[in-house]
């Protein structure tokens, strides 16, 4: 009797024509070998960075201290083995630095930009190749790859230069490592599999390699979906994708040591408190906003493990139900009340655990579904509408939203997020910060990361200069860790501090005389 994985295998197979085994397949003892040699490289050159790699039996590879890290101290940086920008027909971006502006088109594919002629000879060896075979195809089937085949190309070109010599590999940058990657084929469901293998025929089409291993590629997409990160500018947008193997080896934790921010196209890893040696190097894969729950079902279907952090922990604890009630429960009907609302054992309603006030069940859906109609009806991006109508939208949602959720609800918190951005665009700089200061109470209890940001935004508008000194001051002091101080981002907000503080300073003497 074939079992269902194997039923899935013959599947994909006979959708791709192809039987053989993949190329990396080695023999039990060869593999182990491998592997060996491998770990060993890795080690040296981790040994001088205070870093070494172990494996935990529920957690896989693992990056450990070997020494002790303090807050803002860099742990690893790492350059992309590949990466693509996110360029869509809306957006496009150079594919070496990521920058949007000057771009001009690549003049034989028609499909990667370039901001300047040096980066366009940085990607020369690559692209040169990529270049070949994307020019091959049809206009339209050019024009419709995506970033996530471009960066399996890549990958593949890259592992190619690498191998011929033609491009420098060392101990952290090579196709070993991306091997060493886990994949989790045996998790994946079946309509996945042959999304995976769909795109390994197509990587297959466009390179037209005849020893190219189609399940290998279907295993390379899945590597993908676990391991590369999304790369994101100093605010956090998200500008494209990249693969870091090194960084791949941290695990993750809803209450990490660390965070991964990029500098352009580089992988940073900093301490984000004391980390002393021997401590494992951790970091959040996802939005650490949500409640228990709806991490781990996040983590659960992109990585397939179930966390065990000291938040995760605590499931079902008191502490654990009343921060998820907050973030992502009903309010009491009580507007004083900070209590959280228990279904009722009738099935009559809602009552809630602190003051005992029952809110009916109809009262609930009745303000979920005009809320629901509502964010129906909102435009999905404000480019497309009108701006004055998007803030009518969002503000009926937030009413709604007020009335049904708490004020730290993690709801409320998107749409206010929404109306800062479009407010912003508008230069309506009172509004904007009226709603930055709702938002900031909200990020103290869930992320302290995305804090920072809106503390700048905060402390950058209207003529409060005092306040903005304050925001400011308390921005560059959480920014000094996770960002570090050399990046133009911050460097241009340590001048707005700066500027802040003299404005100060001049309107203090200014009163005194
Ligand atoms: C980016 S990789 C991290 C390195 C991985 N441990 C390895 O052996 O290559 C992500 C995978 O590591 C494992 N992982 C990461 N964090 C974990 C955690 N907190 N608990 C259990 N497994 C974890 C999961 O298998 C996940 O899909």
């Amino acid at each position: 009797m074939q079992n269902r994985q194997t039923r899935i295998y013959l599947k994909i197979n006979h959708l791709l024509y192809q039987t053989s085994p993949p190329v990396t397949a080695f023999g039990g003892e060869e593999q182990a070998k491998h592997r060996t040699v491998l770990m060993e490289e890795l080690q040296r050159a981790l040994e001088n960075r205070g870093l070494t790699v172990s494996n935990l039996p529920d957690k896989g590879r693992s990056l450990f201290t070997t020494r002790d890290f303090s807050p803002g101290e860099v742990i690893i940086l790492q350059e992309p083995y590949v990466c693509v920008p996110n360029n869509s027909p809306a957006e496009s971006r150079c594919d070496a630095c990521f920058q949007s502006s000057n771009l001009k088109k690549c003049s034989a594919c028609q499909v990667v930009y370039y901001c300047c002629s040096s980066c366009q000879k940085f990607e020369w060896k690559l692209h040169r190749l990529e270049c070949e075979a994307l020019s091959k195809l049809q206009k339209e089937r050019r024009m419709a790859v995506t970033p996530s085949i471009r960066l399996m190309i890549k990958l593949y070109l890259r592992t190619k230069l690498q191998a011929e010599k033609i491009i420098p590999s060392s101990a952290v940058d090579n196709y070993k490592l991306v091997e060493a990657l886990v994949a989790h084929m045996s998790e994946i469901d079946e309509k996945q599999l042959v999304l995976y293998a769909q795109m390994a025929n197509l990587v297959s089409l466009i390179l037209q390699w005849p020893d190219i291993n189609i399940k290998e590629t279907a295993e390379n997409f899945s590597k993908l979906a676990c391991n590369a990160h999304t790369i994101c500018d100093s605010e956090l947008r998200p500008l494209g994708t990249g693969l870091y193997p090194v960084v791949s080896i941290i695990n993750h934790s809803c209450l990490p040591n660390s965070v991964l921010l990029f500098e352009g196209r580089s992988a940073v890893v900093r301490a984000v408190q004391y980390i002393p040696k021997g401590a494992e190097v951790l970091i959040s894969y996802i939005e650490t906003s949500g409640s228990t729950m709806t991490r781990q079902k996040a983590l659960k279907e992109q990585y397939h493990f179930t966390c065990t952090c000291p938040r995760c922990i605590k499931v079902g604890q008191y502490d654990d139900i009343q921060e998820s009630a907050s973030l992502e429960g009903y309010r009491c009907k009580d507007k004083g009340c900070s209590g959280f609302l228990i279904r009722q054992f009738d099935g009559d309603g809602f009552m809630c655990q602190q003051c005992g006030l029952v809110r009916s069940k109809e009262e609930i859906r009745k303000i979920a579904s005009e809320l629901k109609s509502l964010s129906d009806k909102a435009p999905l991006s404000t480019s497309s509408c009108d701006y004055q109508e998007a803030i009518s939208g969002l503000k009926a949602i937030e009413t709604l939203q007020k009335k049904l959720y708490h004020p730290v609800s993690i709801s409320l918190m998107q749409t206010r997020e929404k109306l800062l951005k479009i407010l912003m665009e508008l230069e309506d700089w009172n509004a904007a910060l009226a709603y930055c200061r709702l938002t900031i109470p909200e990020y103290i209890l869930v992320v302290i990361l995305c804090l920072d940001c809106n503390i700048i935004h905060a402390g950058s508008s209207n003529g409060d200069t005092e306040n903005a000194v304050k925001s400011l001051t308390k921005a560059v002091d959480i920014l000094r860790i996770t960002h570090g101080t050399s990046t133009p981002f911050m460097k241009d907000l340590l001048m707005r501090l700066e500027e802040a503080r003299a404005e100060a300073s001049y309107k203090l003497s200014s009163e005194d005389e």
